[in-house]
């Protein structure tokens, strides 16, 4: 994989969740009944600063829960792998609330639809919105986020890899170019 550009450092992703942490508040018309609920892994650490930015802004506590989603190979294609639920236990009451899943790179929508569906086996939320780092492009399904950081065009050889103090030991977003099969 070869590296090609750096798209945001850690002041532009900390702006960003800035931004976004109050578009949530502003489309909500405040914070009553909203849940964040991050993507698996670096959905979760996003979520946490969303909350930590509203708690901040707004003097209002957030409840932040997550939801596990991981690949699996496909029994019918070999190459391919889809995403699917590994935990959709969410420890926090949905039931009527305003539910904001939060992931950091949406992509073909296919890890945000599995992520709809374990949302919904907790019960029936009032709504249902997306927040992510990133859109990259490229759906495949008829999903698309309420709250973007960055949109980046990109080509279906190019990966986008966003790094978070909590998982990988710094902030940064770069993009890189697979080479080959990769
Ligand atoms: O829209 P999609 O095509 O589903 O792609 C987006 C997903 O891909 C990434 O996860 P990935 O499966 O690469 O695992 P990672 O979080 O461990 O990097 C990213 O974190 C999103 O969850
Ligand atoms: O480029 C991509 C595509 C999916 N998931 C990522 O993290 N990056």
């Amino acid at each position: 994989m070869e590296f090609k550009a750096g798209l945001m450092d850690e002041k532009a992703i900390e702006r960003a969740l800035v931004r976004i942490s109050h578009e949530i508040v502003e489309k909500n018309k405040g914070t009553k009944d909203i849940v964040l609920v991050g993507i698996k892994r670096r959905g979760v650490p996003l979520a946490e600063r969303i909350q930590e930015n509203i708690r901040k802004f707004e003097d209002a506590e957030i409840p932040v829960s997550s939801v596990d989603i991981t690949l699996y190979r496909d029994d019918l294609e070999e190459d391919y792998e889809t995403p699917m639920i590994k935990n959709a236990q969410i420890d926090v009451p949905i039931k009527d609330k305003k539910v904001i899943l939060v992931d950091d790179v949406l992509y073909t929508g296919r890890t945000v639809r599995a992520a709809l569906d374990a949302v919904t086996e907790n019960g029936r939320p009032k709504s249902i919105q997306l927040a992510v780092l990133i859109d990259r492009g490229h759906r495949e399904l008829p999903i698309r986020a309420d709250y973007v950081g960055k949109n980046v065009p990109t080509s279906r050889n190019e990966l986008i890899k966003v790094m978070l103090e909590e998982v990988d030991g710094r902030n940064a977003v770069d993009i890189f170019i697979k080479e080959g099969n990769e």
